[in-house]
């Protein structure tokens, strides 16, 4: 459908436009110099490193730079030399026999990225595993803040490895030392079930690979597949035994989560049992004047920043807004009444308007703006989120 798979251009440089003066903003420097990277989360043992050595033993053609987190000692390749910079363990880049390069870090893997710049050219694809506690919301905007990072790289997707075997019980009862650490503590979480990390790491992810599916029944599987929708229901959903994906593009690589959205399936709204922690809403309405573009940034800069809902011009809906709610990601595509669109993206209250690349779709088809958020706290309907949107843009 959307035809930007193969497009020659990078996507554009996710920056929080917000943060910077108007004319950086638009600058758009050589984006196919841009290296895409994807995050690897999910809980304590998902499989994540196995998923990694896996595509670095796997033959794809690709020269993948791989950051694996402390917990990789697991890897069935011989352990690189470690150095110590500045306090930060970071072991040196080792040559893998399928052209990939590899290393693994203590900490965040963002000064492995750094020394990893330095060998620019040796590879063409960054696989960045975030240890199992890491909250990929606090990560996936550095990608977005940070000027040197964001000028050589993009984020291209987040992957999140879940253990089919254990989410049930991580979801329901969150460790208590957890629910210290859950996310950052700045967010007041008011009242309402803790979210634990395995929630965090669920609803940034744009694919779900169910994995350790061998020490499960189909029932089970069936009831985490359920779960997990019900947590995100826009993430891609990969079943695996041993991470072992059934294959490597499209599944974890050139996931391209962050350039067209057009195609978000929509269809598996409405989950019986809800998780009562986080759920996703979907707002559809008609395209929009293009002069209103600066009103949508307004009403989003409402809901993310300031978790209230601007004041609506007139509230017809029975059902009350929701008034204690938070939100987790935010992905949305707007037609414009001039034949333009717009992508919208948020991690959290990072988030950003941008021109999105033209879609050479059948005219046949109605185009709606879509808006799709997940969070805590969202209520069971889109509808008193569609109504403030319009009543905001009316
Ligand atoms: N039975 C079974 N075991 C698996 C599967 N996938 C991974 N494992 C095992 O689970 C253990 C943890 O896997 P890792 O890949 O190290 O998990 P991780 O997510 O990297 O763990 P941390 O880095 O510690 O968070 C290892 O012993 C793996 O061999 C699976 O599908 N089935
Ligand atoms: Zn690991």
């Amino acid at each position: 459908m959307s035809a930007n798979i193969e497009d020659e251009d990078a996507p554009p440089e996710l920056i929080d436009v917000s943060a910077m003066p108007a004319e950086q903003v638009s600058v758009d420097e050589e984006p196919t110099a841009r290296v895409p990277i994807t995050l690897v989360t999910g809980y304590l043992g998902a499989g994540k490193t196995t998923l990694l050595n896996y595509i670095l033993t796997e033959k794809h053609g690709k020269k993948i730079a791989v950051i694996m987190n402390e917990f990789g000692d697991s890897m069935d390749i011989e352990k690189p030399m470690t150095v110590n910079q500045g306090g930060q363990e970071v072991t040196e880049w080792m040559e893998v026999g399928n052209g990939c390069i590899c290393c693994s870090v203590k900490d965040s893997g963002v000064m492995a990225i750094e020394s990893l710049m330095e060998r620019r050219g040796t590879f063409d694809y960054i696989l960045l595993e975030t240890t199992g506690l890491a909250d990929p919301g606090n990560i996936a905007p550095i990608f977005w803040m940070d000027e040197g990072l964001g000028s050589s790289i993009y984020l291209d997707g987040i992957v999140t490895l879940v253990d089919a075997k254990n989410i049930t019980r991580l979801l329901d009862e969150p460790a208590p030392e957890e629910k210290a650490e859950a996310h950052d503590k700045d967010h007041d979480h008011g009242s309402g079930p803790v979210l634990s990390m395995a929630h965090m790491q669920i609803s940034h992810a744009d694919v779900v690979i169910l994995n350790k599916t061998d020490l499960v029944t189909e029932a089970e599987l069936e009831a985490v597949r359920d779960r997990v929708e019900s947590i995100n229901s826009v993430a891609k959903i990969h079943v695996t035994d041993h991470s072992r994906t059934p294959q490597i593009e499209g599944v974890v690589l050139d996931l391209h989560a962050y350039d067209h959205l057009a195609d978000l399936d929509f269809s598996k709204k409405g989950h019986s049992h809800m998780d009562p922690a986080i759920s996703t809403v979907a707002i559809v309405i008609p395209p929009i004047a293009a002069g209103k573009v600066e009103r949508v940034d307004a009403w989003l800069r409402s809901v993310l920043w300031d978790t209230t809902f601007p004041v609506p011009a007139q509230s017809s809906s029975s059902e009350p807004h929701p008034d204690n709610f938070e939100i987790h990601r935010l992905k949305g595509i707007l037609f414009l009444d001039d034949g333009t669109s717009r992508v919208i993206q948020a991690v959290r209250d990072v988030f950003e308007i941008r021109d999105a690349q033209p879609i050479d779709e059948d005219t046949s088809k109605e185009l709606q703006c879509k808006i799709v958020l997940i969070g805590r706290g969202l209520g069971s309907s889109a509808e008193p989120w569609r109504e403030s949107l319009e009543s905001y843009l009316a």
